[in-house]
């Protein structure tokens, strides 16, 4: 078994969850009427206006922030026991590497906390550097990394200790788009290559009709889910894919998806 791994059923079970945030301006309903089931080894983006709630649906799932009612099940169990079971790791939109500590030792060091030999560390460290294609940069520092390899190497850091779900907010929104591109046939990659279960954050239509097997669109004020859309495209996906027909109604229902939920306010 694998970090906070379980056999069967739903990765994610969220059934009616809200979540508001008291602040001085009043109640901000960041979640509302929130149904969502996650199998395992799909890959889910979530793509809506700034302030739709997909950040703070992230952050549930992670057990970072609390839902104010509903249920949230994460690998079966209250979201909380699943973070202290180690069940998924977090990539963010900065890579968030330490500046005096080497690619190798950024990554091995969830791995130091949890308390890793240091053969098991170094074997683990090797393993997601080849699985990112950072084989050969774990001894540079952050700083000698291009932007586009900084961030697969906090994608690497987030697979070391080996958990099945894969929380990415955002993490290539500050890259140029061939780099983004790349990123994005690598991850799809990776993603077949592991069989990771992956919530990925994102404003970029084309990057959540590529990446996705189900795409879910969020609408602000409150922030909820207005559509689900199942991908019809193959597995297969090479950057040309992009031209298809299928593609493009599935980018055209997102389209009016989040054409449909925004306010314009
Ligand atoms: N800790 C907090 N306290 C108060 N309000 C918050 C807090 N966190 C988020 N919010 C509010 O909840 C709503 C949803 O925020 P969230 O960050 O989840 O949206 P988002 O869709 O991820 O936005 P973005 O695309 O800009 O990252 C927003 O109105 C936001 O201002």
């Amino acid at each position: 078994m694998t970090a906070g791994s379980v056999t069967t059923g739903p990765v994610v079970a969220a059934r009616g969850v809200d979540l508001t945030f008291p602040t001085s301006d009043g109640p901000v309903h960041a979640l509302k009427g929130v149904d969502l089931t996650i199998a395992r080894g799909e890959f889910v983006s979530f793509i809506g206006p700034s302030g739709c709630g997909k950040t703070t649906l992230l952050r549930c799932i992670a057990a970072l922030e609390a839902p104010t009612s509903g249920s949230l099940l994460v690998n079966g169990m209250p979201a909380d026991d699943a973070r202290r079971a180690r069940a998924y790791g977090y990539v963010f939109q900065a890579p968030g590497l330490y500046p005096w500590r080497t690619i190798a030792a950024n990554i091995a060091l969830p791995l130091e906390i949890m308390g890793f030999s240091r053969a098991e560390r170094q074997a683990r460290t090797a393993r997601v550097l080849d699985l990112v294609d950072l084989a050969g940069f774990g001894g540079k520092y952050p700083w000698q990394l291009s932007g586009g390899m900084q961030q697969r190497a906090s994608i690497a850091r987030a697979l070391s200790f080996d958990a099945d779900l894969l929380l990415m907010d955002e993490p290539f929104g500050a890259l140029d788009e061939i780099v983004r591109d790349r990123l994005n046939e690598a991850l799809r990659a990776l993603w077949a290559q592991t069989g990771k279960t992956m919530l990925f954050v994102t404003h970029s239509i084309p990057e959540a009709v590529y990446l996705s097997t189900r795409i879910v669109v969020m609408s602000p004020r409150p922030g909820r889910i207005i559509d689900i859309i199942d991908s019809p495209l193959p597995a297969e996906r090479p950057l040309e894919i992009r031209d298809s027909a299928d593609f493009i109604a599935v980018a055209h229902r997102v389209r009016e998806g989040l054409r449909a939920g925004h306010s314009y306010d």
